[in-house]
């Protein structure tokens, strides 16, 4: 039994149809990423998955049940784009006091430390940076000790060492058993962090696969270029080791080499173009 099932879901605000017709499934254990250009959907599936809306038809199952059952709620973590909190309490109150609200937190401490907020905790809210505050958001999601986490883009307004660091934590809690399900706008973290990804537009799944196979990726043509004293040349071919080969074999000289294949991100924006 997968973690998630979403089958022929679909839902309307008014005369916005926010979500057409999404089939996908996240099996336990394993880092999910649903992409998508802003209004794509994402934050609507996801807010029907936490049982926070209903969805006008289709099936969305949670841990084997309905995704606004009570019981399951203390079995979900959630780290939104806008979670309210009290600015007036400290780091570690914040925390304290949503581990009440669950049956087996983890301990507060272990958690400021797992986020990357050691040193802050007695900190007042209102005096943390946004990256320092998004973190709180994270340490929030797991205080629960979750065997499901939706993360929904967990890292917007991190510098490039704190994104790192929280795509280690990540990975650790995948690899302690934890599912999660996260959106984000960074390609490089859908490939650093899933397992699989899908790709959502005009509130349909329009490819879903690896990281590296997403859009037929893997197969798709690399590109060889260097440089020769009449200028920059480019080789488009299905076959990059075997070219390179005939080059050198013909005395070719491959002054700055490369050879890329389409990036994950040349994919995403071909599929949503
Ligand atoms: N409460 C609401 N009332 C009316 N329309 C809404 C509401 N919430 C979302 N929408 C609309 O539904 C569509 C899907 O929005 P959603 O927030 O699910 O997209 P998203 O993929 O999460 O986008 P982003 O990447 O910008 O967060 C958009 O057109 C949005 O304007």
């Amino acid at each position: 039994m997968p973690a998630l099932v979403v089958e022929h879901l679909a839902k309307s605000y008014g005369a916005v149809r926010a979500i057409r017709d999404a089939t996908f499934t996240v099996e336990h254990g394993e880092i999910f990423a649903l992409l998508g250009p802003n209004g794509a959907g994402k934050t609507t599936t996801l807010e029907i998955l936490e049982g926070f809306r209903r969805a006008d038809s289709g099936r969305a199952e949670v841990l084997g049940g309905e995704p606004a059952d009570r019981e399951l709620r203390a079995r979900t973590g959630l780290v939104l784009q806008d979670i309210a909190v009290e600015p007036y309490l400290t780091v570690r109150e914040t925390i304290a006091r949503d581990a009440g609200y669950y049956p087996r937190p983890r301990q507060v401490d272990e958690v400021i430390e797992l986020v990357g907020l050691r040193g802050l905790g007695r900190r007042k809210v209102k005096a943390l940076s946004g990256g320092q505050k998004r973190r709180l958001d994270l340490a929030l999601g797991i205080i629960g000790d979750p065997s499901l986490l939706f993360l929904d883009e967990p890292t917007t307004g991190f510098d490039p060492g704190a994104r790192r660091d929280a795509w280690q934590l990540v990975r650790g809690l995948r690899d302690a058993g934890m599912t999660i399900l996260l959106t984000t706008h960074y390609m490089e973290e859908a490939q650093e962090l899933a397992d699989r990804v899908a790709v959502m537009s005009g509130g349909r799944i329009v490819a879903e696969g690896t990281p590296a196979t997403l859009g037929g990726r893997d197969a798709a043509k690399s590109h060889i270029r260097y440089v020769t004293p009449d200028g920059p040349v480019t080789i488009e071919t299905a076959d990059p080791t075997e070219t390179l080969r005939d080059l050198l074999h013909r005395g070719v000289v491959l002054h700055g080499l490369t050879v890329t294949r389409p990036s994950l991100e040349d994919v995403y924006l071909e599929l949503t173009s």
